[in-house]
């Protein structure tokens, strides 16, 4: 008051200034700033077309309402190349393989590395691995690991591979004449096969129940696997998964501070979800100790051939710290189990539906010879003609992409398809929308097989990159030459016993949902009927 009558006195005017003002002023501050949080991202991409993006949840609400098949619908819209925004976090779809081809090969040097969605940022666990670790890590790693993936290597487990199938088909009916859910069966038998080649450790999940080495192995694993498959399937990329994934989603900014409270307060999912992956974490590390106190210098698994690469190599050595080699071989079973189970359900599933496609499968398989005659890799690579990649394999691979989206971000401002990207923009590269482009695949909602053969007018006028369900370039998919073995493998057992029928209980078309990968939302259901 003094110091107002004395300002008076001197003739300055003071101007009160109403509280209801003072409120609006700050709450237009807060709500600018806001704005500038959610838009900066923004401002460098600006230019590239795409949707409107609401504030906060961006696109993703098309995403919930179109499903998968949305990148395919805005790709018609807006060009090969176009922006979706991922919550805040604004992605530059790239939707033809010629761009494909520029991103992932002739420009890596710009793009080498992969975004890191907010799924995924709050595991160590999942960003230790060769999918999400970077630049010379990244290269020391992958040439280290390359070396497990010789040819010659992945022919030493066939003998493995075909006792784990052998094991599981023997009972694949039940007693009853019920349908079976195939996909819940191929996610066992990809999980077991991946159990013994990444880890030596018999999951024994495909075995028969009344089987007693199913019984006597539950030391834990079971635990393991139902931690593993909680671990995985939380890793969201809608608005589904634990409240500090979907805060990384909306506000990057605070999913890290939530992500510390939340995991601390018992019953939510962050909680449990950090207490899960602590528990792998401390199984994994006690698997990796184990191996590298015992050497066995026999072991074939992929964890004790890691250990061996890297006794070599000094660098190695430094790069891969036990975590790393821990997250690596954890990695195996994430990136190999979901993928390969999906893709030999999807073969199954479709070849069910097109008897044309069953007829020739079959007498190409019973052809090979007796059958107790076991296949090798030279007859996996050159036998099985129409069952390879020439063909249902790889058609079956393009109709269902597993991995429809695939991750780079910018390491520096680079232009591509016309428009500059500033360093640091997520760049995702569209799989699932080349594989249905009618340009390369008329008529792409048609399985047909035969338009994979070498001799067809489609195959040779189609671009070299149109078709790349396990990416492209550098970072391509490490387990390509594995899954593939397993999956002609699997397939030569299976119909060599079995026949299957689309089962009356499976929606028509199949429904798939998005997690980290592509998934069947029911299941898919069969009938499996004994061959004669
Ligand atoms: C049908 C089965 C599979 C499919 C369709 C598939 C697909 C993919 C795709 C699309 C990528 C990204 C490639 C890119 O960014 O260009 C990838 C990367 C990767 N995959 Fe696979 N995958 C399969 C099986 C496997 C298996 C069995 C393993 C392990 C043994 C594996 C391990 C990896 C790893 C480690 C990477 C990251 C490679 C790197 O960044 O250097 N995948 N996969």
């Amino acid at each position: 008051m003094e110091l107002g009558n004395e300002l008076m006195r001197m003739g300055v005017k003071l101007i009160r200034i109403p509280m209801g003002l003072v409120a609006t002023l700050v709450l237009s501050a807060l709500l600018a700033a806001a704005l500038g949080y959610f838009h900066a991202s923004y401002w460098g991409v600006w230019r590239i077309p795409g949707p409107v993006a609401m504030p906060f949840v961006g696109n993703l609400p098309l995403l919930a309402k179109y499903g998968p098949g949305l990148f395919s619908i805005l790709a018609k819209q807006y060009g090969p190349i176009f922006r979706f925004h991922m919550g805040r976090q604004p992605l530059v779809i790239v939707a033809d393989p010629e761009l494909c081809r520029e991103v992932g090969i002739k420009k890596f040097k710009d793009f080498p590395n992969r975004s890191i969605p907010s799924p995924i940022s709050a595991s160590p666990l999942h960003q230790k691995g060769l999918f999400f670790t970077r630049d010379s890590r990244w290269s020391t790693m992958r040439n280290t690991i390359l070396s497990v993936y010789q040819p010659s290597h992945l022919a030493k487990l066939i003998p493995t591979m075909q006792e784990v199938i052998e094991s599981a088909t023997q009972n694949l009916l039940s007693d009853k004449e019920e349908d079976i859910i195939f996909s819940d069966f191929s996610l066992k038998l990809a999980t077991d096969m991946i159990g013994q080649a990444a880890f030596g450790v018999d999951f024994g999940l495909s075995k028969p129940f009344n089987d007693s080495a199913h019984q006597s192995n539950d030391n834990g694993i079971h635990d393991f696997i139902n931690q593993h498959i909680y671990s995985t399937t939380m890793l969201k990329m809608d608005l589904s998964g634990s409240f500090s994934i979907i805060i990384g989603l909306l506000v990057p900014i605070l999913q890290e501070p939530f992500r510390q409270i939340l995991k601390r307060i018992p019953g939510t999912v962050d909680w449990k979800v950090e207490k899960t992956n602590r528990t792998l974490s401390s199984r994994l590390d006690e698997i990796v100790a184990k191996k590298m106190e015992v050497k066995d210098r026999e072991s074939k698994d992929f964890l004790s051939l890691i250990l061996k690469a890297r006794e070599s190599e000094a660098v190695s050595r430094s790069v891969f710290t036990p975590d790393y080699i821990s997250a690596v071989t954890y990695e195996h079973l994430l990136a190999g189990s979901a993928t390969t189970s999906f893709t030999l359900s999807s073969v199954i599933y479709l070849v069910a539906g097109h008897p044309e496609v069953e007829k020739k499968l079959i007498d190409e398989i019973d052809r090979f010879g007796p059958r107790d005659q076991k296949p090798n890799a030279n007859d996996l690579r050159l036998k099985f003609p129409y069952l390879d990649q020439a063909s249902v394999v790889k058609e079956a691979m393009r109709f269902y992409t597993v991995s429809p989206l695939v991750a780079r971000e910018t390491s520096k401002e680079v232009e591509i398809g016309g428009y500059h990207l500033p360093k640091g923009t997520w760049v995702w590269l569209a799989l699932g929308v080349l594989a249905k482009d009618p340009k390369n695949f008329p008529e792409p909602d048609k399985f047909k097989p035969e338009r994979f053969d070498p001799n067809c007018e489609e195959e040779k006028q189609r671009h070299p990159y149109a078709n790349i369900p396990f990416g492209i370039g550098p970072r391509a998919c490490i387990g390509q030459k594995f899954s593939l073995q397993e999956i002609k493998l699997s397939l030569v057992h299976l119909y060599r016993k079995y026949v299957f029928r689309h089962s009356p209980d499976m929606e028509k078309p199949l429904k798939l949902e998005y997690g980290i990968v592509l998934n069947f939302k029911h299941g898919v259901k069969l009938r499996a009927i004994k061959r004669a």
